[in-house]
């Protein structure tokens, strides 16, 4: 199939799957959740395997939100199974699912800007050394753990006592996803982290997504963009009005077809077809539907 192979996605995303794939942590299978009398996901089966990207693409109301918040345990689903390790589970609170390994990085992050990057690294969650009633934060100690951790990954910050709020969006969200493998999530769900960065700081968060799944997590990447699932995917889910419109595997499918299984594709050309029935439109001058995607990420090198 066209476009498997375009050098900045081998380089991000090399052709051989790191993991191979193993039993699913977490799998759907048919499940739906209404709103009411609004049905906003039906039938939708994705299986999340360790050292993998799936990615879930979809426009505006497709339902990716939906699908995220029954694997993070925001909402429960209404139809089929969700599953943790093979066995279903309903999720009560957020909490449960953080205890199955299950992390969610949303991208507002729900950070405290004000504070310093170790501190954020370690919130609600900070070491403190000495007996009651004489404990205190262990500074020393979460500073230089977050600085190892953030190492790990290769996220390299030259001073992590700087406040959050000044990092770059990019770096914001790479040391959410640190901080989420610090914590032991083993299934790291990415609600669209690049919607609000560009090319460079894109690039910056798909480098480190492929550091998390390096490390043997199973990664979900929200995104409506194909360029950056494309450069990170194993595997393409892409909903549409809350169904599964198409669920390939990398080998299966190229950036071309997966762009035009996007809204955009289709729709583009049926409303070419109207358009050109409009007297003093010209059809030959609008976009062809891959150039109606955001810009692809930035080189490797631009990126590091
Ligand atoms: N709490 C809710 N009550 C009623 N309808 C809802 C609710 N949340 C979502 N919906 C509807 O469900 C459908 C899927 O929405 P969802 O937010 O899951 O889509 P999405 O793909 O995440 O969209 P976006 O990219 O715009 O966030 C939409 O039609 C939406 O209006």
């Amino acid at each position: 199939m066209a476009d498997k192979g375009t050098g900045t996605a081998d380089a991000v995303r090399p052709e051989t799957p790191p993991g191979d794939g193993g039993a699913a942590l977490v799998e759907l299978r048919g499940a739906g959740k209404s709103y009411g009398n609004v049905r906003a996901l039906h039938d939708v089966s994705l299986a999340v395997r360790p050292g993998r990207v799936t990615c879930v693409l979809g426009d505006n109301g497709a339902g990716k939100s939906t699908l995220i918040k029954i694997i993070s345990g925001l909402h429960q689903h209404s139809e089929g199974e969700l599953l943790v390790d093979g066995t279903a589970v309903r999720f009560s609170t957020p909490r449960e699912a953080l205890a199955r390994g299950i992390a969610t990085v949303y991208q507002d992050l729900a950070t405290v800007p004000l504070m310093p990057v170790w501190r954020n690294f370690f919130l609600g969650s900070e070491m403190t050394r000495g007996p009651w009633p004489v404990r205190r934060l262990d500074i020393a100690r979460m500073k230089r753990t977050a600085d190892d951790e953030l190492r790990n990954m290769g996220i390299v910050l030259d001073d992590l006592d700087r406040p959050i709020g000044t990092l770059s969006g990019g770096q914001r969200q790479s040391v959410a996803i640190a901080r989420a493998v610090h914590f032991g999530a083993r299934v790291l769900i990415l609600d669209e982290p690049t919607a609000a960065l560009g090319v460079k700081q894109s690039g910056v968060v798909l480098k480190y997504m492929a550091a998390a799944r390096d490390r043997g997590l199973g990664v979900i990447f929200i995104t409506h963009n194909p360029h950056h699932a494309y450069m990170v995917g194993d595997h393409f889910s892409v909903l549409r009005l809350g169904t599964l419109e198409l669920s390939a595997d990398r080998g299966e499918i190229g950036l071309e077809e997966l762009t035009d299984h996007m809204a955009g594709g289709v729709e583009l050309a049926a409303l070419k077809h109207e358009l050109a029935q409009v007297r003093g439109v010209d059809v030959q001058r609008l976009p062809e539907a891959e150039d109606l995607g955001s810009s692809a990420p930035a080189s490797p090198e631009e990126a590091s």
